[in-house]
């Protein structure tokens, strides 16, 4: 017991003295990526690298990194159900911020519920105790995908009834109200944003907003695309760019800004019909089919339009892509891709 005491005061010690270091030298921030090699994760440490320089942003998942990713910058092992390996990691970078990127996604969740407990409910405990242990400031994105049939899907308000009916909603449902819970209980500055769907050539992780991107690579490569969701489906969607600055300038913005510790954020919403219509006129020979499957029911659950007026008002929350732009930015991003893969 009193070992345990000695610790535990030492850690927080240890916490009040990097802080006034940090504070006081005004160094950049020491950031942590975990998840870090999905669809979000090494775009956001280019994005990062960018404002707080190459070696204080620190990419980690369990897989391995491609040598384009290596040459990026560090990037090291890391799994979020490890307490004592993400211990270790933040004591040894001197880790300031986490952003917390680990997930199983809404429709690759359902197909293995159990490891999206694991990963989602249980890596969330873990990272939320050792941001609290170590003093750092933790990011947490949220999604669409944390509202369900029961709240109003067009516009979706920052603050509504949250009853989502797939196991990564639920889990995101957990993140924010952990994180909140956190944020009054101890002081911890715990910050969420609600994605929509996120567009952007990289693979995506199995959302059910991956469509989005999809339709790009299978129309440039075969000139076709059969869509698992109905041509009517509108969802709420976002340019990666615009989803980057908004995580960026949300962990910047003060916290006497901040009114919420979760945030909606938006940009546009469109169906896959109104999305290959704008397709057709960079590739006018594209065609695309629909056959719906077990997609359909997620995304029926989902918002139709987030209502991000809230991030907005408290913290100039404003997406700069629009839908013209995003389907330019992705025929040229993905062709581009697909050129150099050679294939
Ligand atoms: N992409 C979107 O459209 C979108 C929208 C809203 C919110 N988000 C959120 O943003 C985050 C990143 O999304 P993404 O699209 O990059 O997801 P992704 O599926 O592409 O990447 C998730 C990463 O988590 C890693 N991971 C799995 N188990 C792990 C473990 N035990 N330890 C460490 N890492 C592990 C995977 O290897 C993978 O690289 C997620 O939390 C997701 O909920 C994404
Ligand atoms: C919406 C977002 O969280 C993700 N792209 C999904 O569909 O699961």
């Amino acid at each position: 017991m009193t070992l345990l005491r000695t610790t535990i005061r030492s850690v927080f010690t240890f916490n009040a003295r990097n802080y006034s270091l940090n504070l006081q030298t005004k160094r950049p921030p020491k950031i942590l990526i975990t998840g870090g090699l999905g669809q979000l994760g090494v775009e956001c440490a280019k994005y990062l690298r960018g404002k707080y320089g190459r070696d204080n942003v620190l990419l980690s998942d369990i897989i391995k990194p491609t040598t384009e990713v290596l040459n990026d910058g560090p990037c090291i092992f890391a799994d979020i159900l490890d307490f004592k390996g993400l211990q270790k990691i933040v004591v040894d970078h001197r880790v300031d911020w986490l952003i917390h990127f680990s997930a199983l996604l809404s429709a690759i969740g359902e197909q293995n519920v159990p490891l999206a407990v694991r990963v989602n409910i249980e890596g969330m405990h873990n990272v939320i105790e050792l941001a609290k242990q170590y003093g750092l400031r933790i990011f947490v994105p949220s999604t669409a995908a944390a509202f369900g049939p029961d709240s109003p899907r067009n516009p979706t308000p920052n603050i509504t009834v949250q009853r989502p009916r797939t196991i990564y909603g639920v889990s995101k449902v957990h993140a924010e109200l952990l994180g909140e819970y956190y944020f009054y209980k101890f002081g911890l500055d715990f910050r969420s944003l609600r994605f929509p769907g996120v567009i952007s050539s990289d693979v995506p992780g199995g959302g059910t907003t991956d469509y989005a991107i999809a339709i790009f690579h299978d129309a440039i490569r075969k000139g076709r695309y059969e869509c698992y969701l109905k041509p009517d489906t509108r969802l709420p969607m976002m340019h990666v760019r615009d989803a980057l600055r908004a995580l960026s300038e949300f962990l910047e913005a003060p916290n006497e800004q901040l009114n919420r510790r979760v945030y909606n954020v938006t940009s546009m919403s469109f169906t896959p019909e109104e999305l290959a219509d704008r397709m057709v006129k960079h590739l006018p020979d594209f065609q695309v089919t629909y056959k719906p499957d077990s997609r359909q029911e997620i995304a029926d659950s989902f918002p139709q339009v987030l209502d991000d007026s809230e991030a907005r008002r408290d913290w100039n929350w404003k997406p700069q892509v629009d839908f013209d732009e995003l389907v330019k930015l992705m025929v040229k991003d993905v062709t581009e891709k697909i050129t150099a893969n050679g294939f």
